[in-house]
């Protein structure tokens, strides 16, 4: 018998997982998330995002390695168990095939979640403007990402994957939508993975960055830790040597002033105040930035 009161050190733990997609094989991931943060998954078109959300959905099997979700690995005893605890805003819901209205497909969530919050899911649903009398085939793409919210919050779960939860979604439900995140962490044990492209999403609501690129996990970063140790600075002229500084990943000389860009801002300043070099100003870096240095581009 599998309890849910179980303890675990980590609400996702993968070990060596891979996955061969048609450009690249996905993995082998490594990772560990510790819970009571939200992490945002990060990169490009095509890395591998969505493939890992179902992964950990187990919608995809991977070709080899081990994956556990607050505790568990899948296994016929464990899926409905982790199923409950787990709140999934896929990428595409397409409920525009399904015939019925929010209030029928509702009826068959309910069901399924012991833990359903009624209250909560008839405050969002007022909140995002949706009425139980729609039909799922007239909602617009922007209802069905606030539609699959709410079902993932109403469920009460521990662990949030979001894939891409905003995509398309206008000011006003974005912000609804970050302040209903926000409002989910509030109790501080619970944990949300997100996939966005939108920066401001991550600069607002990420503890901890994680890039994908290619198949491969670049890491799993505290964010404040990476936008205070990112920095562009500007000198007069860069010394011989430059490259090789510690911190610095690239050097760009122009006519009147070169920049430096580095991965560790408090390192490459005193390594350059000792070759006598003065920094004349020094900024910080976007998160799109520091990906595409990370990645050589
Ligand atoms: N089950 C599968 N088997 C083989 N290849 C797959 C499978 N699922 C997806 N792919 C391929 O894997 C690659 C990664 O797709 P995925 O949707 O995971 O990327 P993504 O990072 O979510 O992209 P986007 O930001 O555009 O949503 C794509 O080339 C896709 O065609």
């Amino acid at each position: 018998m599998i309890m849910t009161t179980d303890t675990h050190d980590f609400v996702i733990e993968l070990k060596d997982v891979t996955k061969p997609l048609e450009r690249f094989t996905l993995g082998p991931l490594n990772l560990t998330l510790e819970p009571g943060y939200i992490y945002a998954l990060v990169g490009p078109n095509g890395s591998g995002k969505s493939t890992l959300f179902r992964m950990l959905m187990n919608l995809v099997k991977p070709a080899s390695g081990e994956v556990q979700l607050i505790g568990h690995s899948y296994s016929p005893d464990a899926e409905p168990v982790i199923k409950r605890r787990i709140g999934y805003v896929p990428e595409l819901t397409e409920w525009e095939e399904i015939a019925g209205t929010i209030g029928e497909l509702t009826a068959f969530i309910r069901y399924w979640y012991p833990g359903w919050n009624e209250g909560l899911y008839r405050e969002l649903l007022a909140k995002f403007q949706l009425d139980e009398g729609l039909k799922l085939k007239k909602l617009s793409k922007g209802m069905q990402r606030k539609l699959a919210l709410v079902y993932a919050l109403a469920q009460e779960p521990e662990l949030l994957l979001l894939d891409e939860p905003t995509a398309g979604l206008d000011p006003l439900a974005w912000r609804d939508c970050m302040k209903e995140i926000s409002r989910f962490m509030a109790d501080g044990r619970r944990t949300v993975v997100m996939a966005t492209h939108i920066l401001e999403e991550v600069r607002r609501m990420a503890d901890y960055v994680m890039f994908l690129y290619e198949g491969r996990l670049l890491g799993t970063f505290e964010k404040d830790t990476l936008l205070e140790e990112w920095k562009s600075l500007w000198v007069d002229r860069a010394p011989e040597g430059a490259e090789r500084i510690p911190g610095v990943v690239h050097v760009e000389r122009g006519p009147v002033a070169d920049r430096l860009i580095t991965r560790q801002a408090a390192q490459t300043e005193s390594a350059l105040k000792e070759r006598g070099v003065t920094i004349r100003t020094m900024g910080a870096l976007e998160l799109d930035e520091i990906f595409a240095y990370m990645i050589g581009k």
